[in-house]
């Protein structure tokens, strides 16, 4: 017993390294593709070895395992403040600040000021207001959030309740809060850190309403940090994860800003009051799609964390028999252990090449749109609307299925697994509900079908539409077939192009009938819901063929993603194998020789299992997990995490003077 230390061994758990020795292909070479290159998985770790050096990081780990909310609060204020210092300091580039927050991979305090208030200013002011405030914000000199939902609506965005009246004779607006449910509610770092907000509220002219726009409001004194007259400001409390967050809520009595606080790229009003409007009617909800499709980055960071801390915790832990004879197998030899892993891992690859398709076309579009060309526009609003819901929904899911497969360990803290799934489930909600957001690609999805149905020759993605369906076979014809990369992508297609054939026919049935349109769409929601999920699936499955096929790379690094493409196609078809067969993209024999496949891709994938994680190269301080550390040497991790655990500072608690001494006393003095 007493050789039992805390201290963490200084080689690599031999069972890791087992794995690693196995490998069938070059981590590195994986690694450079994963970061876009040698230079910029160089600069990262550049970058990761400037943060890491400094204690402080350490040591923020702790805080947030087991500190209380204010105290976590306060060092992850800390954590963002050191971080703009350092980018100060270094002179980063936007990029490699985008890479010190993804090295971060936490939610930092300020972190709203950074990823919605500056881009917010970037995509809503006038040149003239960007080399203000912009230029403030950006040194630092302003903190600032993104102040849009209220109590009483976050998702329907035209039933806002705070209002900016523009008053002339002034050439202010009045900001207000009429109402409880007009308080905003929910904006992060609003609560305590912020000292300016962009609102956006329903802008009122001499009693006419003209929609949702952006103000800027001054909220705290710039002195001493105090709240300005007319300003209720606080945080909303404590929430399943993300805690370091302060979001807050917000109310407004009659604030009066200037009236060049109102953004007005897109839409402006004159000093006498004349309302002009540029661009299309939404194009102040520009900063949202900028999330939304940074959320399927998310994504991917969330479910590829997650897979690294399932596989090499599973190839460290040992339980029960396989082999009657033979010791207790690493737990990743169970098929099933098998099952529930690999999927995350497929996924994480599948999200790395649609996130970054996506990221693409995003990129393209927005330089479209800098040059008033918005033709993109609904396009790339479905397509980020659709991905971002599922790629968010997906890997939260498959998290929590990795947490399952860690056992009771999984359960712990100090696991990273909780932590994690409860930090991303938020992606669900945040940027638009994903139910809502579905839907807004179905809308579109049906305004394409029914495009294709008269006629129209269709582009994008949504091209698939014009097909015509007699002509479909399933492509795969034998069991060899389903290795075919493009006969599973068309699978998806086809699935898909059903799906949406049906809830179209059956929406235009509706209204036939004489259902008003509301009542038509309200029937078939579920099946909406559906046709877009369907439609997203294609495309993350398209995405990843695509990818794997573009791919400057050696034959066993390909060959290895051409695996785990195949199982995330044969895996989707197996899960929802009721909507495969009900569209007859496959038949009863297709299905059972791709569930065939499934289930022995698990085997050809097992060897190569640790390497694909190994190969997103994430920091032990990333991971933050004892289960998922690069040396596998778990359990001493898990031992050491408890030193740091307040609980045990003391070898008799004080509660135990205050509670459980007195009751035993009493419990022995008593007769009975
Ligand atoms: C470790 C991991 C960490 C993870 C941390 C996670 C937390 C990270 C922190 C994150 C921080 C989180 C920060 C936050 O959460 S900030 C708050 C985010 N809030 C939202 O996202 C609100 C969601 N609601 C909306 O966007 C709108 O109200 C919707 C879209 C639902 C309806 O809208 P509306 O009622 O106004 O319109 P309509 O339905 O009459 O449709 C009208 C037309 O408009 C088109 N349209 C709609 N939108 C767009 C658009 N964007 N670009 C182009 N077009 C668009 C649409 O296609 C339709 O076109 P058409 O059919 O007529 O042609
Ligand atoms: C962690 C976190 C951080 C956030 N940060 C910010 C921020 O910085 N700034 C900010 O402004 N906001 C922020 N939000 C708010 C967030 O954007 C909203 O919560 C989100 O847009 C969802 O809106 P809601 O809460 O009104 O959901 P609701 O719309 O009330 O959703 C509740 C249910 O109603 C359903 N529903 C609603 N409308 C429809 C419909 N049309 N059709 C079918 N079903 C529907 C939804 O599917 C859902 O099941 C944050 C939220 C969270 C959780």
């Amino acid at each position: 017993m007493s050789e039992i230390t805390s201290s963490i061994p200084l080689q690599i758990n031999p069972d890791l390294q087992e794995e690693r020795d196995k490998a069938s292909f070059n981590v590195t070479e994986l690694t450079h593709i994963i970061y876009g290159g040698i230079e910029k998985t160089k600069k990262r770790k550049r970058l990761e070895k400037l943060l890491f050096s400094d204690p402080f990081f350490q040591e923020y780990q702790n805080v947030r395992a087991f500190g209380s909310r204010s105290e976590y609060y306060a060092a992850s204020v800390k954590k963002s403040t050191k971080i703009f210092k350092l980018r100060r300091q270094h002179k980063w580039t936007d990029e490699e600040y985008e890479t010190v927050l993804d090295i971060c991979h936490d939610d930092l305090a300020l972190t709203l000021h950074h990823t919605m208030f500056i881009p917010a200013l970037e995509r809503l002011a006038t040149e003239d207001q960007k080399s203000k405030w912009l230029t403030l914000a950006k040194q630092y000199k302003i903190i600032g959030t993104y102040a849009q939902t209220e109590l009483g609506h976050g998702t329907y965005l035209q039933g806002l309740e705070t209002t900016a009246t523009y008053d002339p004779q002034t050439r202010e607006f009045v900001m207000n809060t009429p109402t409880l449910s007009a308080m905003k509610w929910w904006p992060g770092s609003l609560g305590k850190s912020s000292n300016h907000a962009l609102v956006l509220a329903t802008l009122i002219i001499s009693g006419k309403k003209y929609g949702m726009h952006p103000f800027l409001v001054q909220l705290r004194s710039m002195d001493d940090h105090k709240v300005l007259p007319g300003v209720r400001v606080g945080d909303i409390g404590a929430k399943m994860g993300g805690n370091s967050v302060d979001n807050g809520y917000l109310i407004l009595d009659n604030v009066r800003i200037p009236r060049n606080n109102m953004l007005m790229k897109n839409a402006q009003v004159s000093p006498d009051g004349k309302f002009v409007t540029r661009g299309p009617s939404k194009a102040n909800y520009a900063t949202m799609m900028l999330i939304r499709v940074q959320i399927c980055t998310m994504a991917y960071q969330v479910v590829s964390s997650g897979a690294t801390i399932g596989i090499r915790y599973s190839a460290v832990r040992r339980q029960s028999k396989l082999d009657p004879q033979d010791r207790e197998p690493k737990i990743l030899e169970y098929q099933t252990q098998q099952y529930k892993i690999f999927p995350g891992l497929a996924m994480s690859y599948a999200f790395l090449f649609a996130s970054r398709s996506l990221t693409r076309k995003y990129e393209e579009a927005f330089a479209e749109i800098q040059r008033g060309d918005f033709k993109s526009l609904p396009e790339l609003h479905c397509l980020s609307s659709g991905l971002k819901s599922f790629c968010s929904e997906h890997s939260v899911r498959q998290v929590e299925i990795i947490r399952q497969s860690c056992g009771g360990h999984g359960y712990l803290n100090a696991a990273g697994l909780g932590m994690l799934v409860n930090a991303a489930a938020p992606m669900i909600t945040v940027e638009g509900e994903n139910t809502v957001m579905y839907l807004q690609l179905a809308r579109y999805i049906l305004k394409r079908f029914a495009g294709a149905m008269s006629g129209q020759q269709l582009d994008g993605s949504t091209s698939y539409l014009s097909m015509d369906p007699a002509t479909y076979v399933c492509p795969v014809m034998s069991e060899t077939d389903c290795r075919n990369l493009t006969a599973l992508c068309d699978i998806y297609r086809y699935r898909s192009y059903m799906t949406v054939c049906r809830v179209a026919r059956q929406v235009q049935h509706d209204m036939e009938s004489d259902m008003p349109q509301h009542v038509a769409i309200n029937k078939n929601l579920v099946d909406l819901v559906r046709a877009a999920k369907a439609h997203s699936y294609y495309i993350v499955v398209k995405d990843f063929v695509e990818g794997v096929d573009a791919l400057v790379a050696s034959a066993p690094v390909i060959k290895v993603l051409r695996t785990l493409c195949c199982f995330y196609a044969a895996h989707g078809i197996a899960e929802y194998s009721g909507d495969f067969l009900e569209s007859e993209a496959v038949g009863l024999h297709q299905l059972k020789w791709i569930k065939n496949l499934q289930v022995s891709l698990l085997g050809e994938i097992r060897p190569d299992a640790v390497a694909l994680v190994d190969a997103f190269d994430y920091h032990d301080i990333t991971l933050s997990s004892a289960l998922g550390c690069y040396d596998g040497n778990a359990y001493e991790r898990l031992f050491k995490s408890t030193e740091n655990d307040p609980m045990n500072k003391e070898e008799v608690h004080p509660s135990y003077y205050q509670y459980l001494k007195p009751f035993m006393e009493e419990m022995n003095k008593s007769k009975l």
